[in-house]
């Protein structure tokens, strides 16, 4: 995997330490990650599945003593880790960014599956509402999704590394238009433009 540092945004989140939970935080969201998959993928005797229930609950009261707030939690502010670091943005790796160009990698797994084998469209969409959000809020203004449109073109497999590639199209005012592509070897499997409109910071 290629890791690549990117700045933090000046106006979000002043002062909070992004590399909370260090390692171990990483460990608990691949973790995470491993049992959505197993979850969507199981089909076990309702004994095992009654046990497995039990001992999830367990953890899951054991993570809720230490809830916070929403403003100091550490999902979605970890830059470093896939997906922000946030067990439901869809695990993408940014390999290069600048301004107006940005790529990144990304393999959907069992959790992701919609039906025939292949990725869910709302999730394709989670995918780029996502990239190209984070894409138009770096070193710019901050700037919400007025509009995203998907071109769904093929289907998207799991299991399989794929490719983003964004780009800025064009800057009207406060509007910014971006386009991002998902591609296998090449071939264009769903491509996205997406309006974000500068607010003013919160
Ligand atoms: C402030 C925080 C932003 C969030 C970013 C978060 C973190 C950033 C930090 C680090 C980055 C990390 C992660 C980011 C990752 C993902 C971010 C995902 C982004 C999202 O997921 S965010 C949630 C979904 N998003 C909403 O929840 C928006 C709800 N909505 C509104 O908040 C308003 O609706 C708004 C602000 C969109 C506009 O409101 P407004 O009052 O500021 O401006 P106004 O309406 O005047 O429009 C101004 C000009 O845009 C044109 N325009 C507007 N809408 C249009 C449309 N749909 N189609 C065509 N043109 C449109 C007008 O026609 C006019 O054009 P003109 O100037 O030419 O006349």
């Amino acid at each position: 995997m290629v890791s690549i540092d990117i700045p933090p945004h000046p106006w979000w989140k002043p002062g909070l330490d992004l590399h909370r939970g260090g390692d171990s935080y990483a460990h608990l969201l691949s973790a995470t990650r491993g049992l959505l998959d197993a979850v969507a993928g199981v089909d076990a005797p309702e004994a095992v599945l009654a046990e497995v229930a039990g001992e999830v609950s367990r953890i899951a009261g054991r993570l809720n003593s230490y809830t916070t707030s929403d403003e100091s939690q550490i999902a979605g502010t970890r830059m470093d880790l896939p997906g922000r670091g946030h067990p439901l943005v869809v695990p993408y790796r940014t390999t290069s960014w600048t301004s107006v160009r940005m790529t990144a990698e990304v393999t959907f797994t069992r959790i992701h599956l919609g039906d025939g084998g292949a990725v869910h469209g709302g999730v394709t969409a989670l995918l780029f509402d996502e990239v190209l959000g984070r894409f138009a809020n770096h070193g710019r203004q901050p700037a919400r999704t007025a509009f995203l449109h998907v071109n769904y073109r093929r289907l998207v497999p799991l299991d399989v590394d794929l490719d983003i590639l964004t780009k800025v199209d064009r800057a009207e005012g406060r509007k910014l238009y971006i386009t991002a592509e998902l591609s296998h070897d090449g071939t264009v499997l769903a491509d996205a433009e997406g309006l974000f409109v500068a607010v003013s910071a919160q």
